[in-house]
């Protein structure tokens, strides 16, 4: 039987998510996470298809005895790395700078150049080396493939992707807008088409990746001509941690007068603002709970973040020109009515609406909740990311299979 599995890793600092898949139905044989690396109360939540989830908690090192760990509870289910039905491990890795615009099998060369990024990616790029090189290290006869969340976004125009920056300094620093999110961005541009019953190409689409990092992307007919992230993961949008767009006087503001330091800095603006900066709390959920009870600054936060939002809609609006779809996904997207109700409120004008009894179903299905009048479609898109990345994985081992 030829081999038909890819396990996706997505290693963050503290943690790795997983996803077991046999790519001849793309059907989940096993996902889990493994959280709190590093620390004491390292959690392993294991669920295989069909069975209970099994929980472990205990100290976990390091990514490689994660990763080793995660190997030992899928041999309990006859699923272990080690089986000759594995046809490829598929990485996340966030920075992929200009240069990586499709899937890539790892070499040494591939490892160097994520390496390089790591100062414009510096809570992401590491841990995902860590993982491809663990993986390598525990199956050096698989091929690793790395799918970049920077590749969807190199389509953008110069207009978009430039800052209006000394031109010659930007290009020594390779300082330009990448964007991140963007398996999540093309999986749920192609997933919103495919709900209008259109063709990608035919079709325009905001997309709100609202998780814990948040952006927004302007999508013309499958291809991305604009995006909220930039050099960083830190532009745009209000996220749980991360302030998202701010006059950038503000830093040399707080190195000349606050006397802080540049990674003082660096992690106030990525650890401490944003909603947690705003009102302690990051948690949509919580945040809204605090709304509902009458709580002043959680209604400030929500609000900040809510404006926010609305601005890029209107701005990508005004780049696409014709919008037929807004989608909104990820774990605030997805499952935070008032969010979604909230972002699109005043906006009829643009054609814009949600109906609040469709709103307010919920579910794990692509579905409209804008009325059946509305001009512009306005949906909740669940993304996939590892789906995503085990299917431009597999794509990819199976075409070089063939060629040789
Ligand atoms: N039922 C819910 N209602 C509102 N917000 C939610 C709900 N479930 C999850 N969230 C929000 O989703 C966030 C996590 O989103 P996710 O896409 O999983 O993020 P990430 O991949 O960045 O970790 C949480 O921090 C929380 O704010
Ligand atoms: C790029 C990025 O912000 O990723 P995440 O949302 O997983 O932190
Ligand atoms: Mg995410």
């Amino acid at each position: 039987m030829s081999s038909s599995r890819v396990l996706v890793l997505n290693s963050g600092s503290s943690s790795v998510k997983y996803q077991l898949l046999d790519m001849r139905d793309s059907s989940r044989l096993a996902v889990g996470l493994v959280e709190r690396i590093g620390e004491e109360t390292s959690r392993l939540k294991h669920t295989p298809t069909g069975a209970e989830a099994r929980e472990w908690t205990g100290p976990i090192a390091d990514h490689e005895a994660a990763l080793k760990a995660v190997s030992a509870e899928l041999a309990k289910d006859g699923l272990g790395l080690d089986s000759s039905e594995l046809a490829a491990i598929g990485h996340r890795v966030v920075h992929g700078g200009k240069h990586f615009t499709e899937p890539t099998v790892v070499d040494d060369a591939v490892l160097a150049e994520i390496e390089r990024l790591i100062p414009v990616a510096p809570l992401h790029n590491p841990a995902n080396l860590t993982g491809i090189r663990t993986a390598q290290a525990l199956r050096p006869d698989l091929p690793q493939v790395a799918v970049f969340d920077t590749a969807f976004h190199t389509t953008m125009p110069e207009s978009a992707a430039r800052y209006a920056i000394d031109v010659q300094t930007a290009d020594e620093h390779r300082i330009r807008r990448y964007g991140f999110h963007g398996t999540s961005h093309a999986y749920v541009s192609r997933a919103t088409a495919q709900l209008l019953g259109r063709a990608p190409e035919d079709v325009n689409v905001i997309v709100l990746h609202l998780g814990n990092g948040a952006s927004a992307s302007a999508v013309r007919g499958g291809r991305c001509v604009d995006t909220s992230m930039g050099l960083t993961p830190l532009e745009g949008l209000v996220m749980g941690t991360r302030s998202g767009d701010m006059d950038p006087a503000v830093i040399f503001h707080l190195m000349r007068v606050g006397g802080m330091s540049a990674d003082e800095i660096d992690t106030l603006l990525n650890k401490k603002s944003g909603l947690i900066g705003l009102c302690g709390d990051n948690d949509m959920r919580e945040i809204r709970r605090r709304v509902d009870e009458g709580d002043e600054q959680a209604q400030l936060a929500f609000d900040i973040y809510i404006h926010r939002l609305k601005k890029y809609i209107g701005a990508y609006y005004a780049v696409l020109g014709r919008v037929d779809a807004i989608a909104f996904t990820a774990g605030v997207g997805e499952n935070a009515a008032p969010v979604r109700e909230a972002a699109v409120a005043g906006l009829q004008e643009l054609g814009l609406a949600v109906d609040s009894e469709l709103n307010a179903v919920r579910g794990d299905a692509p579905r409209l909740i804008s009325p059946e009048s509305a001009r512009v479609a306005v949906a909740v898109v669940p993304t996939d990311e590892e789906l995503e990345i085990a299917t431009q994985t597999y794509a990819l081992v199976k075409g070089s299979q063939n060629l040789t």
